[in-house]
């Protein structure tokens, strides 16, 4: 059986994925010139690679047209719903750290908890005439995170393709979630992240679709086990 891996073809992850591929013994070679989307593994003919941007790696594994990929936890989560039932995370690779993360206004000095902003939440319709608007491009997260985990239900999310920082100074929204890495964008913008407003803190991982076809397949094995052993 030929197993596919999905490398992000761009992108902040492309070039310490292939070297973490590379460290574990699986040297990388492209297929065609260097431009081309398809690659192969020195020594492992049945291997394929596929170069594909970090948000579509998320996508294909949960369609399980890839069996392996390299992307981030945040956009695993985001895209697929269940994640854990569908895909294994393999390996944690140690790059691409960022965590997903509430933050309002500076300004807000009362609001430093989810369960304070949940009572801004409640009363935000009487003060303001319509509900908390969120912009985000993590849909999924921040309903589980708000919803189910905070029970914050009256919110409403916008939805933000770029620059979500900007939007409580532009009034699109009154507070974001987004990712945040060393924290100069929120700062730039006078935003504060909540104190327990961490809702995931992401990083590049080793994914596997599972499929019932990879059960007992010593490849699936060597795969896991050499890219594993080099992140310990
Ligand atoms: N400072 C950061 N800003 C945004 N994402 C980051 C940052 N640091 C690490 N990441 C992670 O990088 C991944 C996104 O990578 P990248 O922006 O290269 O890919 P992409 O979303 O596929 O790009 P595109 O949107 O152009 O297709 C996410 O998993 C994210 O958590
Ligand atoms: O905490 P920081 O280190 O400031 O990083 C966080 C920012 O970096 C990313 O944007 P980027 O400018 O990389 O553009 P992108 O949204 O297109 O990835 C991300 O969307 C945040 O805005």
């Amino acid at each position: 059986m030929t197993i596919t891996i999905a490398l992000p073809s761009k992108g902040r992850m492309k070039d310490d994925a292939s070297a973490i591929f590379e460290k574990a013994g699986l040297k990388i070679v492209a297929v065609g010139n260097e431009r081309s989307y398809r690659g192969r593994v020195e020594g492992l003919d049945d291997v394929e690679i596929a170069f594909l941007s970090a948000s579509e790696i998320s996508r294909e594994i949960g369609s399980g047209s890839i069996d392996f990929g390299v992307t981030g936890e945040d956009l695993i989560r985001e895209g697929l719903s269940e994640a854990d039932a569908r895909v294994e995370f393999c390996a944690r690779l140690g790059f691409g750290h960022a965590d997903v993360v509430v933050a309002v206004p500076e300004i807000w000095l009362d609001v430093d908890t989810m369960a304070d902003l949940g009572d801004v939440a409640a009363d935000f319709r009487a003060r303001h005439g319509r509900r908390l608007a969120i912009a985000t491009k993590y849909w999924r997260l921040t309903q589980q995170f708000f919803s189910a985990q905070h029970g914050i239900q009256l919110y409403r999310i916008v939805e933000s393709l770029g620059a979500t920082e900007g939007a409580p100074a532009s009034g699109s929204a009154d507070i974001i979630v987004d990712i945040s890495s060393t924290g100069s964008t929120l700062k730039a913008n006078h935003l504060k992240v909540l104190s327990d407003g961490v809702m995931l803190r992401s990083q590049a991982c080793l994914v596997r679709a599972r499929k019932a076809e990879h059960a007992g397949d010593p490849l699936v094995a060597k795969i896991i086990e050499a890219v594993g052993g080099v992140v310990g």
